[in-house]
């Protein structure tokens, strides 16, 4: 019933059927009743009028009639003319139409007829009137009946024609509120009012669907952008609630976004984080300002931690808000951080260590440029330091300085039979007991090989310095003990006194050196500079002079010893021997020369001076037919001349020799002086071709492992060995431990010194492959040597004969 009464039809039926119920009532209440009224007065002024009329045709008649009938007009149920005594003499009627039950309307009207009182008493009939009251009653709810049902007809037929569009217009609207757009609305109505209404739905409709359309669009393109974006993308609602997922969120949570979508923010991140959406509600704003960006901890849905950059955006909507996380895997760059932060720490440990082993270096560096390696003593630039200061000081104090210059007696002797091992260990020893007979204040320096220097800054009375030079000398005569030998070593000093002999520090330094010399020459311990003792000095400084002097006249002369090939007996080479033809002093031999030659640096010019004649006395011999080997002495210096190579490739070019004609003689100490310079030089030479040779073998003390890197073809006993291997076991074991030893690394054995015919067969039974000596033949000039040559019975199976003269 309800249901029915919702509808729009039923209301408008029962809307008409109240309103015309009520016209209808109205017209029962307020019309009929009027109507019966007008009914009634009528019907009271017609019986009125009648009975009046009646009462005036009466009173002209002389005589009451007999019978009233003749004079009844109109519908009377009753008329009586009775006779009154005049007391009544106004008309009366009923109180009310239908006042009486007889349905009679009473009038009493007094006349007079001839003088005479009457009273006419009338009965009207009101049933006419009542009846036409009854009709108008019975027709007037027939109308209203018949209204109501036509009203109600018409609201039945009219509703179905209203709510028919309206129910149309409900669809669309429910389509259009369902999504389902596409549909056009289209509306026949002739009711302007729902055309108005269907073209505003459809107006509707419309801007809805372009509305649908763009923002289906711009999904689109958002949820592709969201897809393809390499970033996590979470959208969140104020509480925590997860909104969307994209793409690579799913793949950095290892979750689907189905999983996630509608879960709390806590499934994926550390507290520390989500922490910011506890408690949200619509009033408290977030506060997210703080948390971006934000390095946090994600939860992978297989537990598994990882780091995270996260930032948040708010993104207001009408009445709320929504956040989108942004968020990157920063796991990698976490542990690169680490990495870099651990190798930082590393490198600044490195750092640390490096500066502080830098510090030391230096500090070592400084120790190493001012001290001498071996002794630890303080070397010539410190001496010339403390030189200096002292002289400042003792200038400014009026003090006296001694400055001593000492070279070991017998050193030189002492480290060529026992090797500069026992050399070092000597001069170390020397050094401990200078220092140890000195003050603190005194320096003791060492300036290179066995000279050392040592300065006494406060001198008050010179016999303190002769006291000084005592004691040192005694110190020194003390006899040094190396392996159960009792070695004795000399001192001779030379002293310079300042400011007594000069206020200079060089020149201090100059006059000490020649008081040495002087000590040395006479044989004492020590010498006080004088004056006079200059021309000592001199004398010395004239050799060198006369040295360069002789190299620049070509003074010098080679002398060449020949070597025998003891299998075959063969001449096989010759060594070249430089000898010093002095104008004055005759002959001089290279012991008197060499030495000199290498401390002033002229070992350069003589080294290249006699590869040249050495080379071109070769190509001669040559050109003899006499192929001959060459060997030529190196010394430690010439291994250190970077242009040594260069000019022997081209004086070998020069001579048209091949390299292998050449053999290069170094010593062994030349060797160690400065084995990794020796090693390249060598490589260099022998990568030319040119044959190598270690002179003096057994005397240099240098370690197997660095001989057996050398690229070497021979090794040459020395002969002091072999010389000594007749008479002493130890010296001939010596000598056969060389051979087996240099034929096990592969290199040939020459025996150097052999003077006699005892040693040649020794050494041939040894198994020893060359042989040079006196008893062969002594060095000798070229000339002197092509005699030898051409009648020895040393054979050379390039041949001499007596038709081939070799040139000289
Ligand atoms: N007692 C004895 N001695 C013998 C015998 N056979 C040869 N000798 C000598 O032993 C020396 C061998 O030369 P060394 O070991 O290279 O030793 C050479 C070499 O180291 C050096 N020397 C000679 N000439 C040169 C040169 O041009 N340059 C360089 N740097 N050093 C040279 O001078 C050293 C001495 O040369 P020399 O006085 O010519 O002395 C030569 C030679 O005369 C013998 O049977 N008995």
């Amino acid at each position: 019933m309800g249901g029915l009464l919702n509808r729009f039809t039923s209301r408008m039926v029962l809307g008409e059927l109240l309103i015309h119920g009520l016209l209808g009532s109205v017209v029962f209440v307020l019309i009929l009743p009027a109507l019966a009224q007008h009914f009634q007065q009528q019907f009271l002024d017609r019986s009125m009028t009648s009975a009046l009329q009646l009462a005036a045709t009466l009173e002209h008649y002389p005589r009451p009639p007999q019978d009233l009938a003749d004079i009844r007009a109109g519908k009377l149920n009753l008329i009586h003319l009775n006779i009154q005594d005049g007391s009544i003499t106004a008309i009366e009627t009923d109180a009310a139409f239908g006042d009486q039950d007889d349905h009679t309307y009473h009038i009493a009207v007094p006349l007079k007829i001839s003088g005479q009182n009457y009273i006419l008493q009338l009965g009207y009939d009101e049933r006419d009137t009542l009846g036409l009251i009854g009709q108008a009653q019975r027709y007037g709810l027939y109308i209203v009946l018949g209204y109501i049902c036509l009203a109600v007809l018409m609201a039945a037929i009219m509703g179905p024609q209203l709510t028919r569009p309206l129910i149309r217009l409900r669809e669309a609207a429910r389509d259009i509120a369902a999504g389902k757009h596409s549909r056009r609305l289209e509306l026949h109505s002739g009711i302007r009012e729902l055309r108005q209404l269907a073209h505003d739905l459809e107006s509707m409709r419309a801007e809805l669907v372009n509305q649908s359309e763009a923002l289906a669009t711009r999904e689109a393109r958002l949820s592709t952008i969201m897809a393809n974006v390499a970033d996590a993308l979470i959208t969140v609602d104020k509480n925590g609630n997860v909104l969307s997922f994209n793409l690579a969120a799913e793949r950095s949570f290892a979750y689907n976004a189905s999983e996630v979508v509608g879960q709390d923010i806590h499934l994926l991140f550390s507290n520390s984080f989500t922490d910011i959406f506890a408690g949200g509600d619509n009033d408290t704003p977030l506060d997210i300002e703080q948390a971006a960006p934000y390095e946090t901890l994600g939860k992978r849905k297989t537990g598994e931690r990882f780091y995270v950059e996260a930032s948040i955006n708010e993104i207001c909507q009408l009445d709320s808000s929504i956040f989108i996380i942004v968020c990157r895997d920063i796991s990698e760059r976490k542990q690169a951080e680490a990495e870099i932060k651990s190798l930082q720490e590393d490198l600044e440990r490195r750092v640390i260590k490096r500066t502080r082993e830098l510090a030391e270096a230096n500090k070592e560096l400084r120790h190493q440029a001012l001290h001498d390696s071996l002794t630890s003593l303080p070397n010539r630039l410190l001496l010339h330091d403390r030189l200096h200061q002292a002289i400042r000081g003792a200038k400014r104090e009026g003090r006296s300085i001694a400055l001593m210059i000492s070279d070991l007696d017998r050193f030189k002797e002492i480290n060529d039979t026992l090797g500069h091992h026992f050399g070092d260990l000597l001069l170390q020893q020397v050094a401990v007991r200078l220092r140890g007979v000195l003050r603190d204040s005194d320096t003791v320096a060492r300036l290179g090989g066995d000279e050392f220097a040592i300065l006494l800054p406060d001198i008050e009375a010179p016999e303190q310095v002769t006291q000084a030079a005592s004691k040192i000398a005694a110190a020194i005569d003390l006899p040094f003990i190396f392996e159960d030998q009792n070695i004795h070593i000399g001192i001779s000093m030379g002293i310079s006194l300042f400011p007594q002999n000069s206020e200079d520090a060089s020149t201090l330094m100059r006059q000490a050196d020649v008081a040495m010399y002087v000590a040395k020459r006479s044989n004492i311990d020590f010498a006080l500079y004088r004056p006079d003792l200059d021309e000592h000095s001199l004398s010395r400084l004239s050799m060198a002079g006369e040295l360069r002097r002789g190299l620049q006249q070509e003074e010098f002369v080679l002398h060449y010893q020949p070597t025998i090939d003891l299998r075959s007996d063969q001449v096989i080479g010759v060594e070249a021997l430089a000898r010093w033809q002095h104008p004055d002093k005759g002959l001089i031999q290279p012991d008197d020369f060499i030495l000199l030659a290498e401390q002033t640096g002229h070992i350069r010019e003589l080294t290249a001076y006699v590869l040249r004649e050495a080379l071109r006395q070769a190509q001669l011999w040559n050109s003899a037919g006499l192929r001959l080997r060459i060997s030529v002495n190196l010394s430690a210096r010439s291994l250190h001349d970077t242009e040594l190579c260069q000019h022997i490739g081209e004086l070998l070019q020069h001579w048209q020799l091949e390299a292998e004609q050449l053999q290069l003689e170094i010593t062994e100490r030349a060797l160690m002086y400065d084995p990794m310079q020796a090693m390249q030089t060598l490589s260099q030479l022998h990568d030319m071709g040119v044959k190598l040779s270690i002179d003096d073998f057994g005397t240099g003390y240098s370690s197997m492992a660095y001989l057996k890197q050398l690229p070497v073809n021979e090794i040459k006993v020395d002969q002091s060995f072999v010389q000594a291997m007749l008479e002493h076991n130890e010296d001939k074991v010596i000598v056969r431990s060389t051979i087996d030893l240099a034929h096990n690394m592969g290199h040939q054995v020459i025996a150097e010194g052999v003077d006699n015919e005892a040693t040649l067969e020794l050494l041939r039974e040894m198994g020893c492959d060359l042989a040079q000596g006196f008893h062969i033949h002594p060095p000798a000039r070229a000339t002197d040597l092509r005699q030898w040559l051409l009648h020895t019975g040393w054979r050379n199976e390039a041949g001499l004969s007596s038709e081939q003269q070799p040139g000289a």
